[in-house]
């Protein structure tokens, strides 16, 4: 849907190439998980990408401990809010989250309806996201309030948005995350594909598989809406260290920053089917059918 109302917000999304929503039926799942690993993979994608993520869960923000940017501060300039760079050395991947404006850790957000929507307008208009190849959006779990406000804040940029749901293999994530698709198509919004998480344990001693939640049934969702099935990441003990100690931007137990294409979480999957599952995000991207 083309919009010709010239506003801060469709200012702002004309720099944006791609938006990519980061959705879950259910709590818990690895939404943020997801969406931190899709953003490090597309920023080491190539030299020259840029990316920027924003948190849209307000009542709950992840994404700046994630990446290890947790206590950082956003400042004003002439241009609006400067978001925060998780890489200090050449600022190709900015962040955006409510947990940069709380004065502490453990305050909590309890807002309603309006005054969320007026902090997703301003995430959108107030951030001086500059030029971004992708923005990343992780979102509350569920079909929020938060999700309406974003469609609407992002009508302008309506050609360009897709959504990644992701799921546990459990029955009941699935009925969550088959309500999830269903709000999608209600919306009209693309969707790139469904991640399955926490499908199987591996044992990190012998290697053993154990299908704790079983497994196969975001696949076996994927297959029976016709939606793509982008790819599974298992339990993995490792991947939570890294994400609680947020050294998904530094190599692992290497305590500084190092160069591009060595962070914690992409260098842990490199090579491993779950690498393959973020380059299919960006390869889904290319075979999505023309938008209305
Ligand atoms: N593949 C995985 N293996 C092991 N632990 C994981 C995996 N994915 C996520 N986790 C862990 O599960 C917890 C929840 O993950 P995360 O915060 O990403 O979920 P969420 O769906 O965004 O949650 P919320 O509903 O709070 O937004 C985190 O502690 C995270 O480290
Ligand atoms: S899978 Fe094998 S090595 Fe791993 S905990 Fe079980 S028995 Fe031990």
């Amino acid at each position: 849907m083309a919009v010709s109302q010239d506003t801060p917000i469709s200012r702002r999304l004309s720099h944006i190439k791609h938006i990519i929503i980061v959705c879950s039926g259910k709590g818990g799942v690895g939404k943020s998980s997801v969406a931190t690993q899709l953003a490090l993979s597309l920023y080491t994608s190539s030299p020259n990408v840029r990316v920027g993520i924003l948190d849209i869960d307000l009542t709950g923000p992840s994404i700046p401990r994630m990446l290890g940017v947790d206590g950082h501060g956003v400042h004003q300039s002439s241009d609006g809010w400067v978001p925060v760079y998780a890489d200090a050395s050449d600022a190709r991947l900015a962040c955006m989250s409510v947990g940069f404006l709380l004065k502490k850790k453990s305050d909590s957000v309890v807002w309603r309806g309006p005054k969320k929507n007026a902090m997703i307008r301003q995430f959108l208009g107030d951030v001086r996201w500059g030029e971004l190849d992708y923005l990343v959006i992780d979102t509350p779990p569920g079909t929020s309030d938060e999700h309406l406000s974003l469609l609407e804040h992002l009508s302008p940029a309506r050609d360009r948005i897709s959504a990644v749901i992701v799921t546990t293999p459990q029955a009941v994530a699935l009925i969550d995350a088959m309500k999830c698709l269903s709000f999608t198509r209600a919306v009209n919004l693309p969707v790139l594909g469904i991640v399955e998480n926490m499908s199987g344990y591996v044992c990190p001693c012998c290697g053993e598989v154990s299908n704790v939640f079983s497994t196969g049934g975001g696949q076996e969702m994927a297959r029976k809406e016709g939606v793509p099935f982008l790819g599974a990441l298992p339990v993995d003990t490792e991947l939570v260290a890294l994400l609680d100690a947020g050294e998904a931007m530094r190599g692992e137990g290497s305590g500084s920053e190092i160069p591009d294409g060595e962070f914690g979480l992409v260098k842990r999957y490199q090579g491993t089917p779950s690498a393959r599952l973020f380059g299919n995000v960006v390869n889904v991207w290319e075979d999505l059918p023309p938008r209305s």
